[in-house]
């Protein structure tokens, strides 16, 4: 067998909310070979999203071995594996027969609104924000593992009697990978959950304990760098070759690690079904004063660097509404051809609160609308609105962020699909007022995750290595007048102003 010196490429395998993706990278981070395929979302009741856990690793199995047969690589040129997610979603499963008790619940999933609710009014905001870094919302893991406790026949039971295991994605596709021998997650999905102490850096008792959960369910946290266990490809498969699992990490984090933001302040947004935006705010846990989060950002050495994080839930999703439901647009890239032929929105702004309203409203209950329509709105005005609400939903993150650090961001760094929109990125430098950097590899979640798995085995050195790798591809810069710049951004202030508290019994 090669030793890592020898071997040419990483695997990066990017488990995303719409698609599984595997990516191979040499070297110098060119991108030799790429699988995808999109699976299933299931909606069983409004404001409900599930995945299939099982459809989950059957793409993502057939990703992995389609882009080795498409590229020839052969396995012993791997020098390792690194796996980045969607965070939050979460999975039970039985610890002896592999087999899911329930769909994975998403974290688009709206259905514990009310539990959170519950929690709000047993006191436990004040706990949970110091303590975890987050607000308490049907987003997180906690309240959607109790859920499945509570509503799947015998699962408590099962999961008392230590029968259950738990995972988000990641945690699965390594259990899966390695025929069930290893139940681990990082820290950085760890940090998403609901239940792990960012400050100790150890799943939360008191948490634990106020939603019922047995902490017997829950994965050992690692370093996001680091041997977890090691693949045939396809866990069991009928290979004698075998290739480390070295890198876990949520996909922001990720990212923020492939876009190389390494030092304190510096941020990335990445436009993907959702959007988010990550600020490394480094060794020191602090509060937001504005509706962020504080999570970890990355876990290397037993030692963890926290970032602000603004979580929006709708942003390339707007995209597909347009493309699925409103059947607008027959493919995403063609918003920009529609959006350019009006000279501006005519004073139409989509608010995309399909699944409440994330970072900094913290709304559960806002649902979308489109506003200020008029006898001259045409669907080139809702299609350009609905890429501008990506754009305004990042500036409302962008003040929360600077006000919070202190700190004044003259570039943002951006990635994710949506950014082959050029359109988009003109009118987000537009509006925040700001450059906006997209980098050579808009694959950078895929590409965080190679990083952190081949820092692991020596194929990467360290983040000065990595940062040699940071290439620019187009920068934008904003051209629209401070005044114009307000009014469209108080315009936006309105409409989500008319959404919020849309589904309160009372409102
Ligand atoms: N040309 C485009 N313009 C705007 N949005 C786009 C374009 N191409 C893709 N998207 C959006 O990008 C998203 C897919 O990005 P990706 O990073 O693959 O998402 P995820 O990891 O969440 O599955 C989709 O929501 C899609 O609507
Ligand atoms: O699948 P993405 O890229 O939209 O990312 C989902 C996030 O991890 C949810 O927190």
């Amino acid at each position: 067998m090669k030793n890592v010196t020898e071997k040419n490429y990483v695997i990066a395998l990017d488990q995303g909310t719409t698609s599984s993706r595997a990516v191979i990278f040499d070297k110098d981070t060119n991108i030799v070979g790429i699988a995808q395929r999109e699976f299933q979302q299931i909606y069983p009741q409004p404001g409900w999203v599930e995945h299939d856990p099982m459809e989950i690793w059957a793409t993502q199995r057939a990703v992995l071995t389609e882009v080795n047969a498409k590229t020839g690589i052969p396995l012993d040129e791997i020098a390792a594996i690194g796996i980045t997610n969607q965070r939050e979603t979460v999975i039970v499963w039985d610890k002896e027969t592999g087999e899911p008790v329930y769909n994975a619940i998403v974290w688009q999933c709206r259905r514990t609104a009310d539990m959170c609710e519950e929690l709000k009014k047993r006191g436990l905001e004040e706990y949970v924000k110091e303590n975890t870094g987050l607000i308490i919302d049907a987003y997180f893991s906690g309240t959607k593992i109790k859920w499945i406790l509570d509503n799947v026949p015998w699962a408590r039971e099962r999961a008392d009697s230590g029968q259950l295991l738990c995972g988000t994605v990641d945690t699965w596709l390594v259990w899966k990978l390695t025929g069930g021998k290893v139940h681990v997650t990082d820290y950085t999905n760890a940090s998403r959950t609901m239940l792990f102490n960012i400050k100790t850096l150890e799943w939360d008792d008191k948490l634990l304990k106020e939603l019922g959960i047995p902490k017997s369910m829950l994965p050992e946290v690692k370093n996001s760098s680091e041997i977890y266990g090691e693949t045939s490809l396809g866990g069991g498969g009928n290979t004698t070759t075998v290739v480390p699992i070295a890198g876990i990490s949520g996909d922001q984090q990720a990212a923020l690690f492939g876009q190389a933001c390494f030092v304190k302040g510096d941020t990335k947004s990445t436009y993907g079904t959702g959007c988010f935006m990550l600020m490394n705010i480094g060794h020191e846990f602090i509060r937001s004063k504005n509706g962020l989060l504080t999570t970890i950002a990355i876990g290397l050495d037993g030692k963890v660097e926290y970032a602000f994080e603004g979580s929006i839930f709708v942003a390339g999703a707007v995209v597909q509404w347009l493309r699925d439901e409103m059947r607008l647009i027959a493919d995403s890239a063609d918003t920009e051809y529609f959006a350019k032929k009006v000279e501006d929105n005519g004073g139409v702004y989509v608010v995309p609160a399909f699944v409440g309203l994330g970072a900094p409203y913290w709304d559960m209950y806002a649902r979308g609308g489109i506003l200020g329509l008029t006898r001259g709105s045409n669907a080139n005005h809702i299609i350009r609105a609905a890429l501008e609400s990506i754009a305004y939903q990042t500036k409302d993150l962008l003040e929360a962020m600077q006000d919070d650090s202190g700190l004044i961001l003259t570039k943002l760094k951006v990635d994710g699909g949506a950014v082959r929109n050029e359109f988009l990125l003109q009118f987000l430098a537009d509006i925040i007022g700001e450059t906006v950097l997209k980098p050579e590899i808009t694959e950078t979640t895929a590409l965080g995750a190679a990083y952190l798995a081949g820092m692991a085995v020596g194929f990467w050195k360290d983040k000065d290595d990595i940062k040699k790798h940071w290439k620019l591809n187009k920068e934008f810069k904003s051209e629209l007048d401070r005044e114009k710049r307000n009014k469209y951004y108080k315009g936006w202030k309105k409409a989500v102003e008319r959404v919020r508290n849309w589904e309160r019994e009372d409102s």
